[in-house]
C-alpha cells in the first residue's frame, strides 16, 4: 500500500487578480479552494489515477474538517491524527507572476507526533512512504529523518519530496524516489542551477550519495531522471500556465503509479512530466485525460 505523509496540510485558496498592486484594495478576477499539502495532493492524484493510497499526518480545526471530508468524497482513505489547531491556509495569488505565501501550521503535541511514529511503526516492506511537503514550525526539524530511520527499520521503501536541507539528511537512507526541483537542489549544492545539463550533473551526485531514482524539475525548461542504469532528459510540453501549485507533486504520483505497476521507470518518468504540466495547466491538479493528451509532446533523450 501507498502512504503518503503530510505533516502540514493547508486548504489552498487559489485567487487570480489582474495586475494585483501591494498596498491597496485588489479584487479577484476568480478563485477557488482545494485541499492541499503535498502528500494529499499525491493521494488525489493517485486516486484518479485508479491507484489506492492512504493519506496521513496531522489535520486540526474547521479547515482540518474541510479537507478531510473532502478526501472523504473522492473515495481516499485517510488516517489523520486530530490536533487542536487549525489546519494551515496558504494563499495562491496568479497575476502576471505567481506568488505563494504558506504558513507555519498549527502547534503539535509530543502526544500528538508519538501517534503518529506508532501509525508509521506499523508499515512493512509491502509498503511505500510519501513523505513530502514543509514541516510545522512547532516540530522537531530533524522529524524527516526520525521518520525515515523507522521506514530503515521496518524496511518501507519511502519517497521524499522536500527542499534541499531535508533532502541532506535522509539521502543515506536511500529514497526510493526524490524530485527536488532546480531550485531545491541547487539550494543542497549552495549553487544556482538553471539548464538541464547543471541539473543532470548534481542530480548524478545524488544518486552517488543515495537516491535509488532522482527526478529533478525545471518548471518549463525540462526535467531529468537518474537512477543507476539511465540518465535522461525529457522536453516539457507548451501550455497555458494557470497555476503550476501542485506540479511537482502530480510529478511524484505519476511517477509512483507507473513505476509501480510495470517497473517501467523510463515511461514512468514521461508520464510524470506530462502530469507536471497537465497541472500546470489548470486550476488544480491534473487529470488521466489531459496527461494523455499531452504525452505525446515529451519526448526523452538519454545522455551517458
Ligand atoms: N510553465 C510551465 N509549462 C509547462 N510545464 C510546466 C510549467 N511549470 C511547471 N510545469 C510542469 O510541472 C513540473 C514541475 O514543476 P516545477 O515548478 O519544476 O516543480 P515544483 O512544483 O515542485 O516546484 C515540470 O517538470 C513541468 O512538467
Ligand atoms: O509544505 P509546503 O512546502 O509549505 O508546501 C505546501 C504547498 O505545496 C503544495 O502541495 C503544492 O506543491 P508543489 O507545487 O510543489 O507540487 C500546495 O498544495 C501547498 O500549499
Amino acid at each position: 500500500m501507498i502512504y503518503t505523509l503530510t505533516l502540514n496540510p493547508s486548504v489552498d485558496y487559489m485567487v487570480n487578480v489582474d495586475n494585483v498592486v501591494l498596498g491597496k484594495l485588489n479584487r479577484t478576477k476568480s478563485e477557488a479552494k482545494f485541499p492541499g499539502g503535498k502528500g494529499i495532493n499525491v493521494s488525489r492524484l493517485l486516486s484518479s489515477m485508479g491507484v489506492k493510497s492512504v493519506a496521513t499526518g496531522f489535520l486540526g480545526g474547521f479547515t482540518g474538517t474541510y479537507v478531510k471530508e473532502y478526501l472523504k468524497k473522492e473515495g481516499i482513505e485517510t488516517s489523520f491524527i486530530e490536533v487542536e489547531e487549525d489546519t494551515r491556509i496558504n494563499i495562491k495569488l496568479k497575476s502576471s507572476e505567481e506568488t505563494e505565501i504558506n504558513g507555519q501550521g498549527p502547534t503539535i503535541t509530543e502526544d500528538n507526533l508519538q501517534q503518529l511514529k506508532n501509525q508509521i511503526r506499523q508499515l512493512t516492506k509491502e509498503d511505500i512512504l510519501v513523505l513530502a511537503g514543509s514541516i510545522p514550525s512547532k516540530l522537531p526539524s530533524t522529524i524527516y529523518e526520525e521518520l525515515v530511520q523507522v521506514c530503515h527499520e521496518t524496511g518501507a521503501a519511502f519517497v521524499v519530496d522536500a527542499e534541499g536541507s531535508i533532502l541532506q539528511k535522509v539521502l543515506p537512507f536511500q529514497p526510493f524516489l526524490i524530485k527536488p526541483n532546480h531550485h531545491e537542489l541547487g539550494q543542497f549544492f549552495g549553487k544556482e542551477i538553471t539548464s538541464c545539463e547543471e541539473a543532470m550533473h548534481y542530480g548524478k551526485r545524488l544518486v552517488e550519495l543515495g537516491a535509488k531514482n532522482v527526478i529533478v524539475s525545471l518548471a518549463d525548461k525540462g526535467a531529468v531522471f537518474i537512477n543507476d542504469e539511465v540518465a535522461l532528459t525529457a522536453t516539457v510540453p507548451k501550455g497555458e500556465l494557470k497555476s503550476s501549485v501542485g506540479a511537482g507533486d502530480s510529478m511524484v504520483a505519476a511517477f509512483l503509479a507507473k513505476g509501480m505497476k510495470n517497473g517501467d521507470f523510463k515511461e514512468a518518468f514521461r508520464y510524470s512530466v506530462a502530469s507536471g504540466s497537465a497541472t500546470a495547466f489548470s486550476i488544480g491538479l491534473s487529470t488521466p485525460e489531459k496527461i494523455d493528451e499531452l504525452l505525446p509532446q515529451v519526448q526523452l533523450s538519454e545522455s551517458v
